[in-house]
C-alpha cells in the first residue's frame, strides 16, 4: 500500500476512494479500522471513520489507530480526509486531529485545503465557498450536527488547533509547487490553508506535496496524488446487481431535500420522523415488510426540512434524535439485506456509517462513478451493491440514476 486515506464518514471515504480509483490506483474503502493485513493488489487504503461528530479524543483515539494500521501496511503518505464544507465544531475535529496525526507521523507543516471545484467547492482568500455563495450563506448554516456559520476557514481552523494557521493565497498557488511550500515555516508546527478554485490548482498543491507525510482536504486534495506514485488515470470494471433495491435517506442538506421530493413524485415512499421513532410507533419490521412488498424501489426517508430538525432536536436532544434515526436506519438495513435486498442507495455521511454498520460490512471495492463525489460500491463478498452520496452532492435525479447505474454491468 502506497497511500492512507483516514476519512471522518462514510460517504467522505467513498469520495476520494473514487478520485484514487480514477486516478488509476488499486483503492479500497475499509469500514473502521481492518484487524487483518491488507490485500497486496490494494494501492490506496480509505478508511472509513464515524468520527465527524463524536468528542474530539475519540476521534483522535480512532485516527492514531487508522494511522498506525495504514503506516504498517507500507503507506508513505496519510490523507485526512475532512468534508468539502470544513465540517466541525469549535471544538474540533478537525484539528486536533490533525495534530495528533502530524505528530504521529514526525510532520511539523500540514496542508490543508477541502476545494472541490467539481462540485462547487473553492477555497479564495481562506475563505470557503459552495456554488457562488460563502459557506455560511450555503444550506451548511442550518446542518444538523455541525452548522457552519463562518466562512473564514482559517478562523475555523484557528479555533480548533495551538497550532499556527497560515494561509497560501491563489496568487502564490499560480506561483508554483515551491511558493506553496514556502508557506511552512521552518520552525513551529503550522496548518497552512491553500486557496483552490479549479483543479489546475489542485494539480499544483498535488506536485507541492508529494514528500508531505500528512495531508488534510476533501477530495479535491487527492486529485494530483496517483500521478505522484506513478499512476494513470482509468475506469473501473464493473458487474452490478438487479433485484430487490432501497432509498435511505437521513441527510436533511438541500441537495437531498430536492433529491427526496423528486424522488417521492414517482416512487412509493414513507417518512421516518424522530418522534415515531422515539415513541416507538414505527417498527423495523413493519417497515422492512412494507418494503419488500413494494414492486418499486421505496424511498425512506428522515431528510426534514431546519424547522421539522430543529423542533425534533428541542424536543429529544440534537445527538438523541440523530442516534434514534440512526440506529433505525442501521437495524432496517441489516434486516432488508437478511431479505435479499441487493441494491442500497443511501444519503447522508452520518447515515451511511449507521447503515454500513449494520450491514456488518468490511471492505468496498470501488465501482464507476455515478455522480461528482459519489461511486458505486460493492461489499466485498457480498451480493450488495451500494451508493453511499454525501449530503450536498448529486443533481436532482440522483437517487434514480444511482439505482441505474447498480444494476448495470461494463
Ligand atoms: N428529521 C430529523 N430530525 C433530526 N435529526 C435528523 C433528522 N433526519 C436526520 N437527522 C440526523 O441528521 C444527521 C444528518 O447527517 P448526515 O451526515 O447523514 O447527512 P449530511 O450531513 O447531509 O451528509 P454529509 O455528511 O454526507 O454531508 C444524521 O445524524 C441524522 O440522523
Ligand atoms: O467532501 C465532501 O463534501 C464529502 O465527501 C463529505 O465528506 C460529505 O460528508
Amino acid at each position: 500500500m502506497k497511500l492512507g486515506v483516514i476519512a471522518d464518514d462514510f460517504t467522505g471515504a467513498s469520495d476520494i476512494a473514487l478520485m484514487l480509483s480514477e486516478g488509476g490506483m488499486t483503492a479500497a474503502q475499509y469500514v473502521g479500522v481492518p484487524d487483518v493485513p491488507a490485500l497486496a493488489s490494494v494501492d490506496a487504503g480509505i478508511i472509513s471513520l464515524k468520527s465527524r461528530t463524536i468528542p474530539a479524543a475519540e476521534a483522535v483515539a480512532q485516527s492514531l489507530r487508522a494511522c498506525d494500521w495504514l503506516t504498517a501496511q507500507g503507506c508513505k503518505q496519510i490523507v485526512f480526509k475532512i468534508c468539502s464544507t470544513f465540517d466541525s465544531t469549535d471544538e474540533g475535529n478537525i484539528g486536533p486531529v490533525a495534530e495528533a496525526l502530524a505528530d504521529r507521523l514526525g510532520e511539523t507543516c500540514v496542508i490543508v485545503c477541502p476545494a472541490f471545484p467539481e462540485n462547487g467547492r473553492t477555497v479564495y482568500q481562506g475563505h470557503l465557498f459552495v456554488a457562488d455563495r460563502l459557506l455560511s450563506e450555503s444550506g451548511m448554516r442550518h446542518h444538523p450536527l455541525t452548522p457552519m456559520g463562518d466562512p473564514d476557514i482559517r478562523r475555523v481552523l484557528a479555533r480548533q488547533t495551538s497550532w499556527t494557521v497560515g494561509h497560501v493565497s491563489l496568487d502564490h498557488v499560480a506561483d508554483g509547487p515551491a511558493a506553496i511550500n514556502l508557506a511552512c515555516p521552518a520552525d513551529g508546527k503550522s496548518m497552512v490553508i491553500v486557496d483552490a478554485i479549479r483543479n489546475d490548482d489542485l494539480a499544483t498543491i498535488g506536485r507541492a506535496i508529494a514528500a508531505r507525510k500528512l495531508l488534510v482536504g476533501g477530495s479535491g486534495i487527492a486529485l494530483g496524488l496517483p500521478k505522484n506514485f506513478g499512476h494513470a488515470p482509468a475506469v473501473a470494471n464493473w458487474t452490478g446487481h438487479s433485484g430487490k433495491a432501497v432509498v435511505l435517506s437521513g441527510s436533511c442538506s438541500m441537495a437531498t431535500r430536492a433529491q427526496v421530493a423528486r424522488y417521492k413524485a414517482i416512487a412509493p415512499s414513507r417518512e421516518l420522523t424522530v418522534d415515531d421513532i422515539m415513541a416507538k410507533a414505527l417498527s423495523v419490521q413493519e417497515i422492512a415488510g412494507w418494503v419488500l412488498r413494494q414492486d418499486a424501489s421505496p424511498l425512506l426517508y428522515s431528510s426534514a426540512d431546519p424547522a421539522v430538525v430543529g423542533a425534533a432536536q428541542q424536543k429529544h436532544g440534537r445527538e438523541k434524535s440523530a442516534a434514534a434515526i440512526e440506529e433505525f436506519f442501521s437495524d432496517l438495513a441489516a434486516s432488508l439485506f437478511n431479505a435479499g435486498v441487493s441494491r442500497m442507495v443511501v444519503a447522508g455521511g452520518e447515515t451511511s456509517g449507521a447503515v454500513v454498520s449494520g450491514l456488518g460490512a468490511n471492505t468496498l471495492d470501488i465501482g464507476p462513478k455515478i455522480a461528482p463525489g459519489v461511486p458505486a460500491l460493492k461489499v466485498s463478498g457480498q451480493p450488495l451493491a451500494l451508493a453511499l452520496k454525501s449530503g450536498n452532492f448529486g443533481g436532482p435525479n440522483f437517487f434514480s440514476e444511482a439505482l441505474s447505474v447498480l444494476e448495470t454491468s461494463r
